[in-house]
């Protein structure tokens, strides 16, 4: 299926977005080949919030995850943390980051443990000597993930879902406020991917906020409260229940989309004439009813849901 992305302005941040949470206004970052990975790019998501990020490969996810790490220049716009600029938040140790599976090098030799004590470095003096709370801090992180067995193993020797696990414990270390998550779904397997929706929902009780990067459609509107739909700038942002629609998706992913409805004799024994929508790029699909695409699975928290049933 072919469709054609429309230009639209970028959305820009509502009052929602002043003082907490993550408020990116106009942020452009072009590479040093010159390349534009992001474009006037404007969001902002409150604290105590779970945001998908969502969009094609390529479309700038990576990028947006570094330049609020502060690991890329802005070429123009503004992010700040918590009310904070980019490098205040780093220095107060408020963002924790966990990579993609392919931006770690697996064969360097350090063990679990060792990783996750990686988190607490923020904490420490020049000397990076882990004293008793940071040893602490580390075993508190282990257990939260279940995997404090696997403490004396080398990172190198774990499935991609411990690895997973391993590097989500570094972030509980370092008690980020905010916490960043490239594709955390990517190469585990249900268990696993339950296990850390489910840590996922518990840190945002917390507070904290966090910004999930996921070609796993049909997970969204189970955990994430808010979607950024992002092909090198801002197409979308908001409530999920409102923004995660088949009409932005398909804006976000154009023919890279595969879509199949549902109905007839496929789906019912009898004349009910209802259909389905399945929506996937591949990963675990979004099943919509009906040809507008209502979600079939419950959005993240019971606001969402009126705001669903208002639709
Ligand atoms: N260091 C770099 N130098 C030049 N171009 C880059 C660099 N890193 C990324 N890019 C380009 O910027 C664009 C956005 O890349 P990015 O990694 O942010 O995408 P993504 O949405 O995270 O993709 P994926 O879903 O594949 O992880 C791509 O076209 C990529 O080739």
């Amino acid at each position: 299926m072919n469709l054609q992305v429309k230009a639209r302005p970028s959305p820009r941040p509502g009052p929602e977005g002043d003082g907490g949470g993550i408020r990116v206004c106009g942020a452009t970052v072009t590479y040093r080949n010159g390349h534009r990975a992001l474009r006037d790019a404007s969001f902002a998501i409150p604290t105590g919030t779970i945001a998908a990020l969502v969009g094609v490969n390529g479309s700038g996810k990576s990028t947006l995850f570094k330049a609020i790490m502060g690991f890329v220049r802005l070429a123009k716009g503004d992010i700040t943390v918590l009310g904070l600029t980019v490098p205040q938040a780093l220095k107060k140790n408020l963002v924790a980051y966990v990579p993609q599976a392919e931006e770690v090098d697996w064969n360097f030799p350090v063990l679990v443990e060792d990783v996750v004590m990686m988190g607490r470095y923020g904490h420490m003096n020049m000397l990076r000597m882990p004293k008793k709370a940071d040893h602490e801090a580390v075993e508190a992180a282990l257990a939260r993930v279940g995997m404090s067995d696997f403490r004396k193993r080398q990172i190198g020797e774990l499935s991609g879902g411990q690895k997973k696990r391993v590097f989500l414990a570094r972030a509980l270390a370092q008690d980020g406020r905010v916490i960043l998550l490239d594709e955390p779904f990517t190469g585990v397997d249900v268990k696993t991917e339950d296990a850390i929706i489910r840590l996922l929902v518990a840190l945002r009780e917390e507070g904290r906020v966090m910004l999930v990067s996921t070609h796993n459609l049909g997970s969204v509107p189970e955990f994430c409260d808010r979607t950024i739909l992002l092909k090198n700038t801002v197409l979308a942002y908001g409530p999920t229940a409102t923004t995660f629609t088949r009409e932005n998706l398909e804006l976000a992913f154009g023919g890279v989309l595969r879509h199949f409805v549902l109905g007839g004799e496929s789906l019912h024994d009898d004349a009910d004439p209802r259909q389905l929508s399945v929506i996937s790029d591949d990963e675990r699909p979004l099943v919509m009813y009906g040809a507008r695409g209502r979600m079939v699975t419950q959005p993240a928290k019971p606001e969402t849901d009126a705001e669903a049933d208002s639709e």
